[in-house]
C-alpha cells in the first residue's frame, strides 16, 4: 500500500475558516421560564437558523422532553445531559459532558448556526463557564419579586443579556416592570436588559433581534465571551447528609 492516499474531504475550504456554531447558555432560577424562552427562540428563528438544544437536569431528561413535545425543533436536535450531581458543576467547573454534547450535535447536524444550552438546577446565581458558552442569558421572572434584579449576583450583573420574564403576570403579582428593568439596568451598569412575555409579540421580536446580533458579532469575531464570575456558595439538599444537605461553592 502506498503511504499516501486521497482524502475524500475537499481541501478547497479549510474547516477552520467557518466559525463553529454560537454556543448560547440560558441560566436562571427554577421555573423562571428557561425552557419556554428556548422554545420562543426556536419558534422565532427555527426557519432561518440551524439550531440545536442541550438541556441539563440532575437525573431526568424532563426539560428535553418538554421541548421535544413543544414541537419547536426536530426531536433529534434536542439532547439532554444528565448531570447526576450539582447541575451547576456541569456548566461551570467540569464542562466536559456539555462540551461533548455540543460537539456531537454540531457534528451530527453540521453546519449549525447556534446551540442553545439550558442550565438545570435551582440557584439564583448559576453562571456558565466561558469555556462552554460564547454568550449567556440570565432569566428572572416578575413572580420572583421586583427586588431580585436589584440585589444582583454574577449572572444578574454580568450575563450578556438579562431577561425579566413573564411580564404579563406583573399586574397579578404587584410588580412594576419598568422599575424592575431600571433596577436591573443599574445593577448591570448598562448591560442589556429585556422585558419579555410569550404573550407580547414585540418583546419576542426584540429577543430574536438580540440573538441575531450576538450571532453576527460571534461570526465577525467582534464578540468576546465574558465570564460573569463564579456563582455564590449555595445549598444542596442531600438526604444522606447528617444536616440534610451541604453548602458548596464553585470558586
Ligand atoms: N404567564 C407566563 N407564564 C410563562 C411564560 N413563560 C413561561 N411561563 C410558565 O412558567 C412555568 C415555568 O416555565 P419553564 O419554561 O418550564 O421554566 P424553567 O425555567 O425552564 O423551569 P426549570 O427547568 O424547572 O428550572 C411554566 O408553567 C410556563 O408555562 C410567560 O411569558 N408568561
Amino acid at each position: 500500500m502506498p503511504e499516501h492516499h486521497h482524502s475524500p474531504v475537499s481541501t478547497s475550504a479549510p474547516a477552520l475558516s467557518s466559525p463553529r456554531a454560537l454556543r448560547l447558555g440560558i441560566a436562571g432560577p427554577v421555573g423562571t421560564g428557561k425552557s419556554s424562552l428556548i422554545a420562543l427562540i426556536c419558534r422565532a428563528l427555527g426557519e432561518e437558523l440551524r439550531l440545536g438544544v442541550i438541556t441539563n437536569d440532575i437525573y431526568t431528561d424532563e426539560d428535553a422532553r418538554f421541548l421535544r413535545s413543544a414541537g419547536v425543533l426536530e426531536p433529534e436536535r434536542i439532547r439532554a445531559v444528565e448531570t447526576g450531581a450539582c447541575p451547576h458543576t456541569a456548566i461551570r467547573d467540569d464542562v466536559t459532558a456539555n462540551l461533548l454534547a455540543a460537539e456531537d450535535i454540531e457534528r451530527d447536524f453540521s453546519p449549525l448556526d447556534a446551540v442553545l444550552i439550558e442550565s438545570g438546577g435551582d440557584n439564583l446565581t448559576a453562571t456558565f463557564s466561558p469555556a462552554l458558552v460564547d454568550a449567556q442569558i440570565f432569566v428572572l421572572d416578575v413572580a420572583g419579586g421586583g427586588d431580585v434584579a436589584r440585589k444582583g449576583g454574577p449572572g444578574i450583573g454580568r450575563a450578556d443579556l438579562l431577561v425579566v420574564n413573564k411580564t404579563d403576570l406583573a399586574p397579578h403579582v404587584g410588580v412594576d416592570v419598568a422599575q424592575m428593568v431600571a433596577d436591573a439596568e443599574q445593577a448591570r451598569e448598562g448591560r442589556a436588559v429585556l422585558a419579555l412575555s410569550r404573550e407580547d409579540a414585540d418583546s419576542v421580536q426584540a429577543l430574536r433581534r438580540w440573538v441575531l446580533q450576538v450571532l453576527a458579532a460571534h461570526r465577525s469575531g467582534e464578540h468576546v465571551p465574558q465570564d460573569p464570575g463564579p456563582m455564590a456558595p449555595h445549598f444542596h439538599a442531600d438526604e444522606e447528609h447528617p444536616e440534610g444537605g451541604y453548602v458548596h461553592s464553585h470558586d
